[in-house]
């Protein structure tokens, strides 16, 4: 084991990675509890999409640990998740087609992985579009949360005001909002799992949590309840661009970020950087056919690379406690039912999504802006993929008025007016 991850080499030991491992398990452990509760609300059978969960983010981390050798893990992200959901209810879509849309963008990104497309999207895509788009995300999944814990209500001069927070479910929320910050100002490990699990425990003697037990044989995959014809009847083309877009900008900013903190960078470069982007690659799309939405690297990985985690058996520790997860499904779908549990979640991981804007270069207008349009827009119309599509036309259209349109990528040109055409006469979600 010593050999196979470097851990001398590295400056690491079995003992330092295990306790990494555990470390950013319970920091992102949340999901398996999000992402169904998510997927559910638009009908995707519970079991489904927890199992998918699972298997989605065994396979990536695995990956991950085994063949990149990375302490990064990989899950379905929140962001996709939520996209995801209000693509089917906004378009009265069948989920099943959804899915194809995710297998067919989880293709293109493994076709993108092994070419040297790869390179060349992330070249081209300036700061201001990578990180607005992450943020915008951010955003948009914190509102998700306010609207789900009844913080923040529809109004009809407004079209949103503050909530009545004497609801039960609203004042159990809060609670639990201010519970993990608490512990997350103390630097707990898992904050944002303890938090849960309180808010949990205090639900449950207030009588908004129902359960019945704790473990239980592992609930049956469903394997390939999707529907690919339908994506292209549908001329779902500006979906499958945004979730193979948001997975290849999210998992390279992650990646650069989580390797440089842990000091895994080769002159400011990411070494084995194919085999990263394989590994989510394959996530995405294996997840697609089990039932989940994208799959990307987690910003959470920080936590445990501040443990001390440097190598690849820190994911691998990762990996299997999420195996072991699949024998709780009984708590994790009772827990799941409860808005006010996963709403802290949806507006603190809104937050950790927020970091990317202090790499924005806010005094450069025609940087700003473009940024700008794509954190206001995401939340505001609810929809990831416009907010992508005013980044992609502001972006190059600043540029050019500024006198700097020599120095954009022809291939920023390109997509702006993809999104242009998009957006005017193929308007979807
Ligand atoms: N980078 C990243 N980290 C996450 N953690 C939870 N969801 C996400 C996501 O969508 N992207």
């Amino acid at each position: 084991m010593e050999k196979f991850f470097s851990l001398k080499e590295n400056g690491t030991d079995i003992r330092t990675e295990v306790m990494a491992g555990v470390t950013t398990f319970l920091t992102m452990v949340y999901i398996l509890i999000v992402n169904p509760a998510l997927l559910s609300s638009i009908g995707i059978p519970f079991e489904q999409v927890f199992m998918a969960t699972v298997i989605s983010a065994v396979i990536g981390t695995l990956l991950m640990g085994l063949v990149a050798k990375y302490p990064i893990a990989i899950a379905p992200g929140m962001g996709l998740n939520a996209y995801f959901a209000s693509v089917v209810g906004a378009q009265g879509l069948s989920y099943q087609t959804v899915f194809g849309t995710v297998f067919i963008a989880g293709l293109l990104f493994l076709l993108i992985s092994v070419t040297s497309l790869r390179k060349m999207i992330i070249d081209a895509i300036p700061n201001s579009l990578k990180y607005g788009i992450t943020s915008g995300i951010g955003l948009f999944i914190a509102f998700i949360g306010l609207k789900n814990a009844g913080i923040v209500v529809p109004n009809e001069s407004t079209m949103v005001t503050l909530g009545d927070l004497h609801q039960p479910g609203t004042v159990l929320a809060l609670a639990g909002l201010f519970i993990t910050l608490i512990l997350m100002a103390r630097n707990i490990k898992g904050a944002i799992f303890i938090g849960m699990i309180v808010t949990a425990v205090i639900g449950y003697f207030i009588g908004l949590l129902d359960f019945n037990g704790v473990l239980s044989v592992p609930p049956t995959p469903v394997f390939f309840d999707i529907d690919i014809a339908g994506v292209f009847t549908h001329s779902l083309y500006s979906v499958v661009f945004a979730f193979l877009l948001v997975t290849i900008f999210d998992t390279t900013g992650t990646l650069i970020g989580v390797t440089e903190q842990a000091g895994l960078t080769k002159d400011g470069k990411i070494p084995r950087a194919k085999k990263a982007f394989l590994g989510d690659a394959i996530a995405t799309t294996v997840g697609s056919m089990f039932g989940t939405s994208p799959s990307t690297a987690y910003v959470e990985s920080s936590t445990g690379v501040a443990a001390g985690g440097r190598t690849g058996l820190t994911a691998t520790v990762v990996a299997i406690l999420f195996a072991a997860s699949i024998f709780f499904s009984p708590l994790i779908s009772a827990i799941s039912s409860v808005a006010a549990i996963t709403a802290p979640v949806l507006i603190i991981v809104g937050c950790f999504m927020m970091e990317g804007l202090a790499k924005v270069n806010w005094k450069t207008f025609d940087e700003a802006f473009p940024a700008f349009a794509i954190i206001l827009t995401m939340p505001l119309t609810s929809s990831i993929s416009t907010g992508i599509a005013i980044g992609f036309i502001t972006y190059p259209l600043m540029k050019l008025f500024s006198g700097k349109g020599k120095s954009v990528h022809p291939l920023i040109y390109i997509f702006g007016v993809i999104f242009l055409v998009q957006l005017i006469f193929f308007p979807t979600h």
